[in-house]
């Protein structure tokens, strides 16, 4: 497994080994020895969820606020999405900044989201399951959205050749300074 940093710190890129061979492939999707060694202490994950989209569809940014807040280690095992995590916690250097990583189902490759960042993806292939695993259970009276579209945040999302498919919740979502400093 290897893990690379990124421009906020504790937002982390995992790329699993893939044992390839005649009949395809074998990885360990989650070991979690080595997910505590590379985020620095034991985390205890709670939920698995899994959601397909077509392309196109953009889900999010999403978080739980506090005391429901979710890490997310997140994953695209068939497609690909362009996977996007904003720093929304207010008192962080990077408050404002936004990392984004195609994950797809031919580099396996994974994003650490800790507690207290929002969340979202864009789906660029025909279809794409997305599976994560998160740190706290589904809190739904603690949820808070952010406008993918924000333009303090100012996301470069892919050009898929359409307008994004929203959800209602996500197509009202406030602005971030709305969101978090309202
Ligand atoms: C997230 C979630 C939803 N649900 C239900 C609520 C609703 O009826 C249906 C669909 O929910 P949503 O529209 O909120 O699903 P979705 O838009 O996929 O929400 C997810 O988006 C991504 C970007 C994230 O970061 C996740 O944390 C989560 O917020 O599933 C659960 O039962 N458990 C859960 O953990």
């Amino acid at each position: 497994m290897n893990v690379l940093k990124t421009a906020i710190e504790s937002v982390l890129i995992f790329e699993p080994k893939l044992f390839g061979d005649a009949r395809g492939f074998f990885m360990e999707s989650f070991n979690q020895k080595i997910f505590d060694d590379a985020v620095g202490g034991h985390t205890a994950f709670v939920q698995d969820n899994h959601s397909r989209s077509a392309k196109g569809v953009l889900r999010g940014l999403h978080f739980q606020r506090a005391p429901h807040a979710q890490g997310k280690l997140v994953r695209c095992a068939a497609g690909a999405v362009f996977d996007v995590s904003v720093d929304i916690r207010r008192d962080s250097p990077t408050f404002g900044q936004w990392v984004g990583v195609e994950l797809n189902a031919e580099n396996q490759r994974q994003l650490w989201i800790p507690a207290g960042l929002a969340h979202g993806f864009l789906v660029l292939s025909e279809s794409a399951d997305f599976l994560y695993k998160t740190t706290d259970y589904y809190a739904p009276q603690a949820e808070g959205a952010v406008r993918w579209d924000d333009p303090d945040l100012a996301i470069a999302w892919p050009n898929v050749g359409m307008a994004p498919l929203l959800s209602g919740k996500d197509a009202a979502a406030p602005l971030l300074r709305d969101a978090v400093l309202g």
